[in-house]
């Protein structure tokens, strides 16, 4: 047998792609040729055609950072069994939770998202749970000390049959195999706990119906007494603490709520984030820190040693910042009508490209952060530049802990302090709201403010402090998480998504000056610039969505006609780029339903989501308005309610453009059917805009959910008052263009 001492943790193993280059390539030289034809022929065309020009070069500039992202993929493999014989001893990990509404997030998921962290393949004495509560709800921290009890006879009771999925819900939501040969006792042992799990969950929901818990608010449910969400002090509260160092014991279990006050900005996830990393930092200090969101379980009890062979398996730190696993979701509705299977495509073949380069952007959940890099060292530092007490703050006990941290004596040596509860105090100071007053949290150090993409804007700073990132996917998957279905609620997430994008587009921490001033790489910087630019792709997206009505009605051209040989170009591209697309879901199982369903939210999402949050980021920018964190409403129940799967609307003006979209394209088929039907051979000449029309085609196609909406009532209809401001707009839309075409 070799000498597991000497084995890797890790393989790199790169991926062969010269298939999926050629392609790039040819799609580079098609969108080419069609900009040095529309440019040689500018002259004898419209105004829609220098308009589509336009919209095009932006489209070819999108597709060179594409070829930039896809060119080297890389793929990790690790090798978690070696680990212990490589590093003796594994080093401690603090696991952070954020919660923060508990009617939009049940408790009971956050419950879940803890039980299975508490119950993770790690010895127990080298972790600690923190559970950030942004809501300062007595009925989060009621089911934390009642999952707290039951994770005393769920842990064991996992490690002990090796159960996979230690999210009980997920767990019991299927019935014993019965074909397997199981022991009586797993059997008896089996029941018991179902029985235990179901009569947590019933304590936890009762307590969440009647917004009530029995019994007096004394001893540590005092605090939530009378308490306003929006405007109360720190609340930290050690639940469970494994005071024995017990390797097979319970990790520390501890609640936080940071101060709250009105006049205080809170910067949402990141703040909670740094008010995290400050307590652990006073209490446990663990050299290493894991993020989840309150939805994300962990699905493969191994995941932290995963995690661990791509932190402490390389010569040099730099070269592994923080590690981060794909976002997967565990409900997934039929043929995925909401277009989240994207993701799937996105983290199995788009992230790959980008870890070949400088390590995938930081997701927000499911990441492992070294400790030092969050307090802003650079890989060649020993040392943060300026003094102590202007960049960590004043708490005595925090600065303390910083050193053990920057130095790397906590990555060597565990010192647990003796009482956990004894620091609840100073864990209350530095989770008070005016700490980070004239430090430098939330710039140089911790998560960074300024952007509703607090993940993607933290992990950028990261990156060009010159520090790589690891990339995970063991099977079966680490974490799993909820997804929103339904209408407003995904245009919602993506518009905030879009918008915190573009909120670093325009910050300091701009990639392109990440390269000058700082180490992010050349490439590194295309791949950030990529994506956060994609949200702008609204605006030259509407502009060629609004083409093929305007031509339609005015009897001009913005694509080549039939009678151009520059034809075959543009339909080469479109057809080649929906196969493209289209082969990436093949090779993720995928159907080809949910390859098209993707198509559809595509456009939908860049009408409603994008184009809004390009709306709300200039706001920002002129100083009207702020913008803010609304939350995901998470689902209670790990079964797919069937029925769902329709777009729901609402009066939100998100959907006007989209409405306005619809009813053009209508408008334009209608007139386009009508001229062809009455004088069918007076545009024979032209082929009466043979691509226009089916431009206009395949966008009532896309917005075929709005379709459906202009004929339904209730949560599934345009509400009326959507559809009257769309018919103003559209109106307007058409007698502007034939006003422009008669002048
Ligand atoms: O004021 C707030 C607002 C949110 N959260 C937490 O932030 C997490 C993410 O919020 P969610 O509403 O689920 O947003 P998503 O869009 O699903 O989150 C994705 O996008 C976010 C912004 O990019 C990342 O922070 C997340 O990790 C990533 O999963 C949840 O645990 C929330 O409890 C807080 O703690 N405080
Ligand atoms: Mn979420």
């Amino acid at each position: 047998m070799a000498n597991l001492i000497s084995l890797p943790l890790q393989e790199r193993i790169p991926r062969n792609n010269i298939l999926q280059r050629a392609t790039d390539i040819i799609i580079f030289f098609l969108f080419l040729s069609l900009l040095s034809y529309r440019f040689l022929t500018l002259s004898n065309h419209g105004v829609a055609w220098l308009l589509a020009f336009l919209c095009e070069s932006w489209f070819t500039l999108c597709w060179v950072l594409t070829i930039n992202s896809n060119w080297n993929p890389v793929e990790y493999r690790t090798y978690p069994e070696r680990l212990l014989q490589r590093v003796g001893e594994v080093p401690s990990v603090d696991m952070f939770v954020t919660t923060a509404d508990p009617l939009l997030e049940p408790p009971i998921i956050t419950v879940n998202t803890v039980l299975s962290l508490l119950a993770v393949d790690y010895p127990a004495h080298k972790l600690a749970c923190y559970v950030s509560d942004d809501g300062a709800s007595l009925l989060t921290f009621y089911s934390l000390v009642e999952a707290s009890k039951f994770a005393k006879l769920w842990v064991p009771f996992c490690k002990k049959y090796s159960i996979r999925v230690r999210a009980p819900f997920v767990y019991f939501s299927t019935e014993i195999d019965e074909s397997l040969d199981l022991s009586p006792d797993f059997r008896d042992e089996w029941k018991t706990m179902k029985n235990e799990y179901k009569q947590l969950r019933r304590r936890i929901e009762e307590a969440v119906q009647k917004n009530y818990i029995a019994g007096d608010l004394t001893g540590d449910f005092a605090a939530f007494s009378k308490i306003d969400p929006k405007n109360h002090p720190s609340i930290v509260k050690v639940i469970w603490e494994n005071k024995e160092n017990l390797p097979d014991g319970l990790p520390h279990l501890i609640y936080v709520s940071r101060e709250k006050r009105p006049v205080h900005p809170h910067h949402f996830k990141a703040g909670a984030m740094n008010v995290l990393t400050r307590v652990s930092g006073v209490m446990t200090n663990s050299p290493f820190i894991l993020n989840v969101d309150c939805d994300m379980f962990v699905n493969n009890p191994q995941t932290i040693l995963h995690a661990m062979c791509l932190l402490l398996g390389f010569e040099q730190e730099k070269e592994s910042g923080f590690v981060q696993f794909p976002q997967i979701f565990y409900r997934s509705l039929k043929d995925d009508p909401f277009g989240n299977n994207q993701f799937i495509v996105f983290w199995k073949f788009i992230m790959p490209g980008i870890v070949g380069i400088q390590g995938p952007f930081y997701g927000g959940t499911g990441c492992f952060h070294r400790r030092k890099v969050i307090y802003g060292l650079s890989p060649d530092e020993a040392t943060i530049q300026g003094a102590m007490e202007t960049t960590f703050g004043n708490s005595v006990h925090f600065m303390k802990s910083v050193p053990q941290i920057l130095s790397g004596i906590k990555d060597k040596t565990d010192c647990q302090p003796a009482d956990l509860s004894s620091t609840e105090e100073a864990a209350n100071e530095v989770a008070s709201c005016v700490y980070e007053y004239n430090t430098s949290w939330g710039e140089r150090v911790g998560w960074v403010y300024g952007s509703a993409t607090e993940d993607v804007l933290t992990g950028l700073r990261i990156h060009s402090k010159g520090w790589r990132s690891g990339y995970c996917t063991p099977d079966p998957p680490a974490f799993l998480g909820d997804t929103p279905s339904g209408g407003p609620a995904i245009l919602t997430q993506q518009k905030r998504w879009a918008t915190g994008l573009l909120e670093i587009l325009v910050s300091n921490y701009n990639p392109i000056l990440g390269v000058i001033k700082g180490k992010l790489l050349i490439r590194q910087c295309l791949v950030y610039l990529s994506v956060i630019i994609w949200p702008l792709r609204a605006l030259p997206e509407l502009c060629y969505a609004l083409l093929p009505p305007y031509c339609i009605l005015t009897t001009t051209y913005f694509l080549p006609t039939v009678w151009e040989p520059a034809i075959f170009v543009s339909s080469a591209l479109f057809v080649i780029l929906s196969l493209y697309n289209l082969s990436y879901y093949l090779r993720c199982g995928l159907s080809i339903r949910s390859w098209w369903n993707n198509q559809r939210m595509t456009r939908i999402t860049s009408a409603t989501s994008r184009l809004f949050s390009v709306l709300v980021v200039i706001l920002k920018f002129l100083g009207l308005s702020e913008t803010v964190f609304e939350i995901t409403p998470k689902h209670q129940d790990s079964s797919v309610d069937t029925s769902a799967g329709e777009l729901t609307f609402d009066k939100s003006p998100i959907f006007v453009p989209g409405t306005t979209l619809l009813l053009l394209h209508m408008t334009a088929l209608a007139v386009g059917l009508l001229r062809i039907l009455l004088q069918p051979w007076a545009h024979a000449g032209s082929w009466f805009g043979l691509g226009e029309i089916c431009c206009s085609i395949w966008m009532v196609l896309s917005f075929w959910p709005f379709v459906k909406g202009l004929f339904k009532k209730g949560v599934y209809g345009i509400p009326s008052s959507t559809l009257y401001k769309s018919v103003a707009l559209s109106s307007l839309f058409v007698h502007l263009s034939l006003w422009a075409s008669s002048n």
